[in-house]
């Protein structure tokens, strides 16, 4: 792999609810994606898939459709949409082909407008309509903002994916390879779950702990209690820190887990189960993959 040539950058998939925006972003990504999103995905969260090939990675991110948010994460979900745009190197428009344009579209052709990046439209379920209707769609749609390119795609059945993943390919900048190549998805809520638990863990522990400390949030699943279940490690440079941070009988962690869990239960207005672990990585900060890992890379788009 010429890592020179490189190419990789943000894709926005955007439309109204049920357009297929999720639906597209499993066919793309593979089946891996497809099972974890099984278990907490719905649509107020906003995911992001990664593509990877030999040459370019591609990560999409899919907001949630364009509705009125219901609660306080629907509120917080729609800005990092809004923001997700904003960082993009590229914005997919999808829309219903089976369905004619209706205010909703027009609404997020409107919002895409204003990014100054490539914008595509997707007319995607061209499996359930016929090859004139397909015509008849992208005239309608093709003249309400200057599209680069038009993709009728079924997300369902693939029908055109590939070629509107090299189109996307053309279009992103060069750029490095964000996410290790294995990796096809990531939750935006990790870094702020994340976030949280180092808030109280310096609150907590003062100048004790330096801020050499990172949280990493592995798992964020639906568990069979109906909790959102969230593992996730605190990261110290040295056993000493480990020892502060576990504290007497583990006081101290049990604290801060429970501030935090208060905390995140309210972004995600739901029930969660929290399950913190302490490792001792000799200066993480020095590694380069270990920041990555940490999202601190992606934490300004
Ligand atoms: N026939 C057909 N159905 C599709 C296609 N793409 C998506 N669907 C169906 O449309 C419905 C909505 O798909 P989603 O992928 O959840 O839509 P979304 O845009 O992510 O919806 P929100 O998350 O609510 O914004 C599901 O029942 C999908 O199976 C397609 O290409 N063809």
């Amino acid at each position: 792999m010429n890592k020179k040539n490189f190419k990789s950058g943000f894709v926005a998939l955007i439309g109204r609810p049920n357009v297929g925006k999720s639906t597209l972003l499993n066919k793309v990504v593979g089946q891996k994606i497809a099972i974890m999103s099984d278990k907490a995905q719905t649509t107020r969260n906003r995911i992001q898939g990664v593509y990877t090939d030999a040459d370019s990675q591609v990560v999409f991110i899919d907001t949630p459709g364009i509705h009125k948010p219901k609660h306080a994460l629907g509120n917080f979900m729609l800005k990092t949409a809004y923001s997700a745009l904003q960082g993009a190197d590229a914005v997919c428009v999808v829309v219903n082909a089976a369905e004619k344009i209706g205010p909703g579209d027009r609404l997020v052709i409107e919002r895409a407008k204003n990014v100054q990046v490539p914008l595509f439209l997707l007319i995607n379920k061209i499996d359930l309509v016929s090859p004139e209707q397909v015509l008849q769609a992208i005239e309608s749609y093709k003249d309400l903002a200057d599209f680069a390119q038009v993709f009728p795609i079924s997300a369902l059945e693939g029908n055109n994916v590939p070629e509107l993943v090299e189109g996307l390919k053309e279009v992103l900048p060069q750029g490095p390879q964000y996410y290790p190549a294995d990796q096809v998805m990531d939750h935006p809520e990790y870094f702020v779950v994340a976030e949280f638990i180092r808030e109280k863990v310096l609150i907590l522990t003062r100048e004790e702990v330096p801020h050499s400390v990172a949280v990493k949030v592995e798992s964020m699943v639906r568990n069979e209690d109906d909790k959102i279940e969230i593992h996730a490690v605190i990261i110290v440079e040295r056993a000493s820190q480990k020892g502060i941070i576990i504290g007497k009988q583990g006081q101290m962690i049990k604290k801060i887990g429970k501030m935090a869990r208060r905390d995140i239960e309210k972004l995600l207005a739901d029930k969660v189960y929290l399950d913190l672990f302490v490792q001792v990585q000799k200066s993480w900060r020095d590694r380069m993959t270990n920041l990555q890992d940490l999202g601190y890379e992606l934490d300004n788009y």
